[in-house]
């Protein structure tokens, strides 16, 4: 488990997590810590919880009418929900990548520099173009239709653009809700590829329903479940949480194996 090894260090740590939506309790006890600069997976069946659990790394569910939560959320060590944080500015430091690509109506230049425009950030947007655009492993195939519309490019190219666009804000963390799910084979291939070198500089947790991308991208996976509640609603929990080898290989619980070899799902 991460929270033994004393070399890594804890970006996101929850608390005994319970999430609600109005008085539906979607998921339930949630304690897991999440380790710098490695690669998290969130796995589980439909409604168990993984996208909601997900937002709350960013504060992203405090726009849904009813939500709240019991328990508590740390980011490097401060409480994520105290009353003096500010959401927008967790929002920079923890950025989101959504499942289906969202560029902005605009030029793929003004895509990427909206934020740092927004935040009246000083640095120089065409190095930020540049920088986040090659991090985003885009550089090369647009750095010369920068003043294209994101819509222009691909699909593939479009997920690349958004995680360029998040990079440019200066993340810790980069959340990702299955983002690869609206992508061809290839497109998928490159943005895993990717995660691979953002690790270095970023802490990625991702929601996939592919069991072969969290083994080909995540260092640690955490498998979520849902039981059937009495009111006839499902609540989430979490079952295992481990090094993603240990999860797909020997995992301690009895469900974790049968998902894990597809016998639910
Ligand atoms: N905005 C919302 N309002 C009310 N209930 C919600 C909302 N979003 C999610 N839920 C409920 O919370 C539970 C968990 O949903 P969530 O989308 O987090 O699960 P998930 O594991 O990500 O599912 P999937 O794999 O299908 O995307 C579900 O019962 C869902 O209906």
């Amino acid at each position: 488990m991460p929270t033994t090894a004393n070399r890594i260090q804890t970006v996101l740590k929850t608390y005994n997590v319970d999430i609600y939506y109005g008085t539906y309790r979607a998921v339930t006890g949630v304690s897991m810590e999440i380790p710098k600069n490695k690669v998290t997976a969130l796995i589980g069946p439909s409604g168990c919880g993984k996208s909601t659990i997900l937002r709350c790394f960013n504060r992203l569910n405090d726009l849904i009418q009813g939500f709240h939560l019991t328990g508590k959320i740390e980011y490097l060590g401060q409480d994520l929900y105290a009353k003096d944080v500010d959401p927008v500015k967790v929002r920079d430091e923890i950025g989101m990548v959504f499942q289906r690509p969202n560029p902005f109506p605009k030029s793929i230049y003004d895509n990427i520099v909206y934020g740092p425009r927004i935040q009246k950030d000083t640095r120089n947007f065409d190095e930020i173009v540049e920088t986040s655009l090659r991090r985003a492993a885009l550089w090369d195939e647009v750095k010369d239709k920068l003043q294209e519309s994101g819509f222009s490019l691909s699909g593939g190219q479009q997920q690349r653009l958004c995680i360029a666009r998040t990079i440019a804000a200066q993340p810790e963390v980069i959340l990702m809700d299955e983002p690869c799910s609206a992508l061809d084979p290839i497109s998928t291939l490159k943005v895993e590829e990717l995660i691979h070198e953002l690790k270095e500089k970023y802490t990625i947790i991702i929601v996939t329903h592919n069991m072969q991308q969290a083994t080909r991208v995540a260092d640690y996976t955490a498998f979520f479940n849902a039981e059937p509640t009495p009111k006839g609603g499902k609540i989430g929990y979490l079952v295992e949480y481990d090094r993603t080898e240990v999860i797909f290989g020997s995992p301690n619980e009895q469900a974790t194996k049968d998902y894990v070899s597809g016998k639910f799902g």
